[in-house]
């Protein structure tokens, strides 16, 4: 089954049309990433699926099933967003068990307080940071939370919008470990936004190039690895990448 599904999309801000009849499918614990310049629709995309970009025609599937538009409970449930600035996404005077216990609240899900205690395990958290605020954990930390709340539901699909981009460069690696060991221990299908290509040949198995709201090229982290993609622009892209 395809995890997600995007026909003819085409997703506007107000007037202003910004991505252009996308056709992607992205199959069921497959990891897929979006990379192309700054303002090309990446983020825009993800948007969409989770219900944060409204204004969109053509279809989204999630697991098998169309997705309406705006607030969709089952999709809330499978489909879950983690962003790049975890201090932003976390509610400052919420405690780390307050921002975990929140979305079994919404949902009517029991047994929450073992719930959290088993997901800070998971996420690599030691039990002492569950009654803690944000400002008292390091950003690796609290994108391990962000993390660790997006789980909570245990949701198939991940949207990752930049997740490591605004952490210190040691602590990126770690994060990127933990996504790779839960999304093979939970069966999770990643969809994924980085500028970082390295980041896509550790973590996906394929991606698509886009470029001014369009997919210009979708290929295999095998091509991406051998140097090997097709369209000009995204040899360009590779490029400039390596060379900065
Ligand atoms: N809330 C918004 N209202 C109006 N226009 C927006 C909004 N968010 C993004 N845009 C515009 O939509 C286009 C696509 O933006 P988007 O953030 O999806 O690109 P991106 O590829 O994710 O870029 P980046 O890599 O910089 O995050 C850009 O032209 C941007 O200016």
């Amino acid at each position: 089954m395809n995890a997600i599904e995007l026909n003819n999309l085409d997703i506007s801000y107000g007037d202003t049309k910004v991505v252009h009849g996308i056709n992607l499918a992205i199959a069921e614990g497959e990891s897929f990433a979006l990379v192309g310049e700054s303002g090309s629709g990446k983020s825009t995309i993800l948007r969409a699926i989770a219900g944060l970009a409204p204004d969109w025609t053509g279809a989204i599937s999630i697991m098998g099933k169309p997705r309406s538009h705006g607030v969709d409970h089952r999709v809330s449930r499978q489909v879950q967003m983690v962003f790049q600035d975890p201090y932003g996404s976390l509610h400052p005077r919420k405690t780390i068990d307050a921002a975990l216990t929140e979305p079994l609240a919404i949902h009517g899900i029991g047994n929450r307080g073992e719930r959290v205690e088993a997901m800070l395990t998971a996420v690599g958290l030691d039990q002492r940071f569950r009654f803690r605020f944000p400002h008292q954990l390091s950003g690796g930390q609290r994108q391990r939370v962000a993390i660790a709340r997006a789980l909570m539901l245990e949701p198939k699909v991940m949207l990752l919008d930049e997740p490591t981009s605004a952490l210190d460069v040691s602590v990126q690696a770690e994060i990127l470990n933990l996504l790779k060991r839960l999304r093979r221990e939970q069966g999770l299908t990643f969809l994924l936004v980085t500028h970082n290509l390295p980041v896509v040949s550790f973590l996906c198995d394929r991606l698509a190039v886009m470029k001014q709201g369009r997919v210009v090229e979708i290929a295999d982290v095998a091509q991406l690895k051998a140097g090997d993609l097709k369209q000009p622009y995204s040899r360009e892209l590779l490029a400039a990448t390596e060379g900065g």
